[in-house]
């Protein structure tokens, strides 16, 4: 059994990891931190992992963390950077859901992020977790940097694009939205019911910190920068992350069997057929990114529209399959939802 250990389990990623790994065959949750919560039953504050967990959060100072084989941060930024030192010198390896270890240049981390790395030593052996590009260096990787839920819709849906050369890379455009459990579950007044319900609206268009990883995780499949104009939007839905995407052809390809056979033998990637329209609903609550690629009256505008759940494929579940691959592991254990529907 793979012993494994969340900071930050009252959040929605941590909770999320609670859920998929209840089912998880060979790992067991042993310790969750919280430092507003300690001492309380995760099944009093979660009524919905009664009967799956029998866990109380502690302090993250009480929780043991080093007895663990695998620990999750799954905390706000800058948290992870400083605690992840000691906990790989005691052989625990570990993930990090937010973005300490996303961005492999220092400088341009602290710029976007506002804050001093706490570890650049550790940036150089994190492995970007994204098992669709990274699978082999993810087996042998003892710390993962788990992307971000808008740059894995992004990657997934311009890779197949970017690798074969059939675009113009210097002009990409991602349209994306987002549900607003994408926000966390911190009190912010932005996504209270009356100001997020029943409104629509983009944010960060001068730039958003996704970008940066966006363009570093496309420009290494290019083998060259990229240039990308992002938009996030906020969405009144819970979860989801729908993005649009738009580059320019520059050569006549076959599209649908360019993506078939990108993502052929990816569980967690369906290619849908061609002229869908995938819709969030149809991955909620999965570890499945649905992707349909379009080329509208023939032009030279290919368009790609690519559907994940922020909380799984865009956060938990991407943390789950990465597991898996760091411990052997099938990498669809714990992650066999069939999306929630209606
Ligand atoms: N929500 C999403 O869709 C996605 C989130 N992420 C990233 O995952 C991370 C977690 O996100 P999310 O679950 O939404 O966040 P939440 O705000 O919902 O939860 C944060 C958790 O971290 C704990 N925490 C906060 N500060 C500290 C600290 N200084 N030390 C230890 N624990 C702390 C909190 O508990 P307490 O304060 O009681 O200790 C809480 O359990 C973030 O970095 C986020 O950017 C990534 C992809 C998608
Ligand atoms: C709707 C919403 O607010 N989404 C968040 C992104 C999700 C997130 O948690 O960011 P990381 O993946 O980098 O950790 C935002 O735009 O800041």
């Amino acid at each position: 059994m793979i012993k494994v250990g969340i900071v930050g389990a009252t959040g929605y990623t941590g909770v999320e990891l609670l859920r998929l790994l209840a089912t998880h065959p060979q790992a067991r949750v042993t310790a969750v931190t919280s430092r507003k919560d300690a001492g309380t039953p995760v099944a009093a504050m979660f009524p919905s992992l009664r009967g799956h967990v029998d866990l109380a959060f502690s302090t993250p100072e009480d929780a043991r963390l080093t007895e663990c084989d695998m620990v999750f941060f799954a905390t706000p930024n800058g948290i992870a950077m400083n605690e992840a030192a000691q906990l790989l010198a005691a052989g625990v390896r570990v993930i990090d859901l937010a973005a300490d270890f996303r961005i492999r240049d220092q400088a341009e981390w602290e710029k976007w992020y506002g804050m001093t790395h706490g570890a650049p030593q550790l940036l150089e052996d994190a492995v970007y977790g994204l098992p669709e590009v990274n699978r082999e260096a993810i087996r042998g990787a003892r710390l993962v940097a788990n992307p971000g839920c808008y740059p894995t819709a992004v990657q997934l849906g311009f890779l197949p694009l970017i690798e074969a050369g059939v675009i113009d890379a210097a002009t990409l455009v991602a349209d994306c939205k987002s549900g607003v459990s994408g926000a966390g579950r911190k009190a912010e007044v932005h996504a209270l019911l009356a100001e997020a319900g029943d409104n629509f609206k983009a944010y960060g268009v001068a730039g958003h910190r996704h970008l940066p990883e966006i363009r570093q995780g496309l420009a290494r499949a290019a083998g060259a920068p990229v240039g990308l104009t992002f938009v996030p939007h906020l969405t009144p839905m819970i979860r989801g992350i729908h993005a649009t995407l738009y580059a320019r052809l520059t050569q006549d390809t076959d599209l649908q069997a360019l993506f078939e056979s990108r993502y052929a033998n990816e569980r967690f990637v369906d290619v849908l057929p061609a002229g869908s329209h995938p819709e969030t609903r149809s991955v909620r609550g999965a570890n499945t990114c649905r992707i349909a690629v379009h080329r509208p009256q023939g032009g030279d505008t290919v368009v790609v529209l690519s559907v994940i759940d922020n909380l799984v494929k865009g956060a938990a579940g991407q943390a789950v399959q990465n597991m898996n691959l760091m411990f052997g592991c099938d990498e669809q254990a714990g992650l066999a939802q069939v999306p929630l529907l209606p």
